[in-house]
């Protein structure tokens, strides 16, 4: 559905992204996670056609997205800073959408009304708090009914229940229509409920992508206490981190748990657990890789 392929782009000879290549599949939720400046909103800014690639494709449904007015009305984009016109309503906003949108559903707006029971339609958007604005971009955005939704830090500045309001509302439209999530966020924890898929960026590149159940299979904690001291592993498995209190050791792994395990018997523990890792932990271990400097944070 969507991919992109050696993506570059440089701001005044700043390389923003460097070699971009990411594929996201027909209904997944996919997550773009990274560091501050790791590229993400120049990314998404590439996919919803803003920026023209200086090199590599950006395509969806094999199109290129640049200055291709089809395919960008399959998409529609929540930024982190939202844009609404200078004294428009939600109602004179929702005309603007249909004249976008050709698949906008008009009758979809009437029906999530109820969804919005604080939106004031009649009202200037810009007088409505930041939460509410942000709420009728979901509104809006969800009656163009999209092949592809594009989220950047989507639930900033909502309530704990309009959050989960609008997720679900977003997980029915993902469940039936096959519509695509792309959503960057720095907030792990909700995209980790939410998410199929990740990609974890780092200087103006995808340094993993993967479906998020492979990322956290393929890395964990274990807590080992052995008879003989420090606990060694097969050289085949990558220690991305290592800490002990008294004898218990806690290794961050990267490799099948199990094998892990096992491997561990040589030294005859009186402890050995092994805890999946949460997609907050992997990011900072994965990070603490590439080349940020990790302390027993999360010890
Ligand atoms: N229009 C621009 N002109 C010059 N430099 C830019 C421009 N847009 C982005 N950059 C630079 O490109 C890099 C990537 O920025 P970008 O906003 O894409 O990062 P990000 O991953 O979205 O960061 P954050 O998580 O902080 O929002 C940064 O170093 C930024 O300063």
């Amino acid at each position: 559905m969507i991919q992109v392929n050696g993506l570059k782009k440089a701001f005044d000879g700043f390389v923003a992204l460097n070699g971009v290549d990411m594929h996201v599949e027909k209904g997944a939720i996919y997550g773009l996670v990274g560091p501050n400046g790791a590229g993400k909103s120049t990314l998404i800014r590439h996919l919803t056609g803003v920026y023209r690639p200086d090199q590599g494709e950006v395509q969806i449904d094999g199109e290129n997205v640049y200055e291709n007015k089809a395919v960008k009305s399959k998409i529609a984009y929540i930024p982190d800073e939202l844009f609404y016109f200078m004294q428009a309503d939600t109602m004179e906003m929702k005309r603007f959408y249909e004249g976008i949108y050709p698949s906008f559903d008009g009758k979809l707006f009437y029906r999530m009304q109820e969804f919005f029971p604080n939106i004031d339609v009649k009202r200037n958007i810009r007088r409505l708090s930041k939460g509410m604005q942000k709420q009728v971009a979901f509104w809006l955005a969800i009656c163009c009914k999209p092949d592809i939704l594009i989220l950047d830090e989507p639930v900033d500045g909502l309530d704990p229940v309009m959050r989960r309001q609008i997720w679900s509302i977003i997980l029915s439209e993902v469940a039936e229509k096959e519509m695509t999530v792309l959503v960057s966020s720095h907030n792990l924890r909700e995209l980790e409920d939410v998410c199929d898929h990740v990609g974890i960026m780092h200087h103006g590149k995808i340094m993993i992508e993967r479906s998020l159940s492979d990322l956290q299979g393929s890395v964990s904690k274990i807590q080992v206490a052995c008879q003989s001291g420090m606990p060694k592993l097969p050289e085949h498995f990558q220690v991305l981190h290592m800490a002990n209190t008294g004898r218990v050791y806690t290794m961050i792994v990267k490799g099948d748990p199990k094998e892990a395990e096992a491997a561990l018997s040589y030294c005859n523990p009186t402890i050995v657990d092994v805890l999946p890792l949460t997609l907050e932990e992997i990011f900072i271990y994965e990070m603490g890789g590439a080349d940020y400097e990790v302390k027993d944070i999360l010890f």
